[in-house]
């Protein structure tokens, strides 16, 4: 493929700079807008049907120019309107993610990876159908409707929800009001130290439900980000975030750089690379290949999930049973047994429906025995499930119904 950059003939960091004046400058700092306007250009994706998302600029057609969702956007489009006719050669699309990216940096985040290429629409055909974006009235269900639509895990979900360290909400954009943070120009993990650290009570007032910190009563947080702290699966990354801005970079970064390439893959060539590593990782730990899985480790997202089942690389080596893989994947690469697929299903889920007693055993202890499935099954109703007759490696899975009764009874004490 040919590099987009060279096809340019231009260089990033050039371009970078000239951002940077339109973004930074005495009018205005419209960094935390651009950072948003890039988010919504991309978030519009179906991973299904691969409509919507970041490639078309179709941010610039009706009916997703008035989508209530995007209202004050076109001021940051404005914004970026000199550069543009700068540099013709680069798309709208481009731009706008550019920018995106780019305003992360320039408040003190992450590098965040994105590659030129993508075209702008020439029309608004194309526009994906308005009230694709989250509703921030609603609660985790509705924030995993919307973002596994994109292809998102729960993690990602908790990482990219950290950008509201920035900006503000307007009462004139979104009938919300308020900042998240005390200093919403520095990109920081501070969104998720206020959401652990301080008292959310809703804010006696006649406009939207929104919550204010008990603490000082200045700062506010939105229904959806209550729901980061509330969800059980969301919450330890919201802890993890708060207590280590690294992993909240390094976290929000891939996520952020995977956004703004979704609907793009020829904008991205290192994502689809990213995205490729990660999945031979889940191959290789489903057919049990140790040095393989052990090799690819060193160089993937080893958190991935597919990207239609939402299983992680621990779940296939559960379901399959390879007991040798079960410690590296959770101690060493640090993949979240709790982490549920479509279906509902934690790897223990898996590894007790086949009676895989031995992986179930080392599971156990860092699984968190109550969490349901899809169907309302804890692991111990789907072991009692598939130890009926007819399912296989009964003696194993009696043996394990009884270890998950006791674990059942002592997290109960
Ligand atoms: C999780 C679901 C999300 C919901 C429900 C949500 C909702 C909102 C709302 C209502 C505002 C206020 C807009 C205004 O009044 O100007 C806002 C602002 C903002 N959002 Fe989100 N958002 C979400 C996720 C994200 C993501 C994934 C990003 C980027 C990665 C992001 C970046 C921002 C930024 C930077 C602002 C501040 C904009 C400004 O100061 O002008 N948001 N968001």
């Amino acid at each position: 493929m040919t590099c987009p950059m060279k096809k340019y003939d231009l260089n990033p960091e050039v371009l970078k700079s000239e951002i940077r004046q339109a973004l930074i400058n005495q009018k205005v700092n419209a960094c935390p807008m651009a950072c948003r306007v890039a988010w919504h250009a991309a978030g519009t994706y179906d991973a299904k049907d691969g409509t919507g998302g970041s490639n078309g600029a179709t941010m610039r057609f009706e009916p997703e120019d008035s989508d209530p969702a995007n209202a004050g956007l076109s001021i940051i489009r404005d914004l970026l309107h000199e550069v543009k006719l700068k540099y013709p050669q680069v798309s709208h699309a481009d731009l706008w993610t550019l920018a995106g990216a780019a305003a992360i940096e320039f408040l003190g985040g992450p590098k965040i990876p994105h590659i030129l290429g993508r075209t702008d629409a020439p029309n608004g055909t194309t526009c994906p159908a308005n009230g694709r974006l989250p509703d921030a009235s609603q609660g985790a269900q509705h924030l995993r409707d919307v973002f596994y639509r994109m292809g998102m895990s729960d993690r990602e979900i908790v990482a990219l929800s950290g950008a509201h360290t920035l900006g503000r909400c307007h009462l004139t954009r979104s009938g919300y009001d308020g900042k998240w943070t005390d200093n919403p120009l520095k990109f920081d993990n501070s969104y998720f130290k206020n959401l652990i650290e301080r008292d959310w009570k809703l804010r006696p007032w006649d406009g939207k439900e929104q919550f204010t910190d008990v603490q000082t009563g200045t700062l506010m947080m939105l229904p959806t980000d209550i729901s980061l702290k509330t969800d059980p699966q969301f919450r330890p990354y919201v802890e993890l975030y708060a207590r280590d801005e690294a992993a909240f970079f390094q976290d929000f970064a891939a996520a952020y750089g995977k956004l703004l390439g979704l609907g793009a893959p020829q904008a991205c060539p290192h994502l689809a690379q990213q995205e490729k590593a990660s999945a031979d990782f889940r191959e290789a730990c489903m057919h049990g290949h140790d040095e393989e899985v052990r090799q690819l480790a060193k160089s993937c997202n080893v958190h991935g999930m597919e990207g239609h089942s939402g299983r992680t690389a621990l779940h296939k080596a559960a379901f399959w049973g390879h007991i040798h893989l079960i410690n590296f994947l959770v101690k060493d690469c640090q993949i979240d047994p709790n982490v549920r697929d479509y279906n509902g299903d934690t790897a223990l889920h898996d590894a007790a429906r086949f009676g895989h007693e031995e992986v179930a055993e080392m599971l156990l202890p860092v699984t968190d025995v109550n969490l349901q499935n899809n169907l309302g099954q804890t692991v111990l109703g789907v072991a009692i499930e598939y130890s009926k007759d007819g399912g296989g490696n009964m003696s194993a899975k009696k043996r394990l119904i009884k270890k998950l009764e006791n674990s059942h009874n002592n997290s109960k004490l």
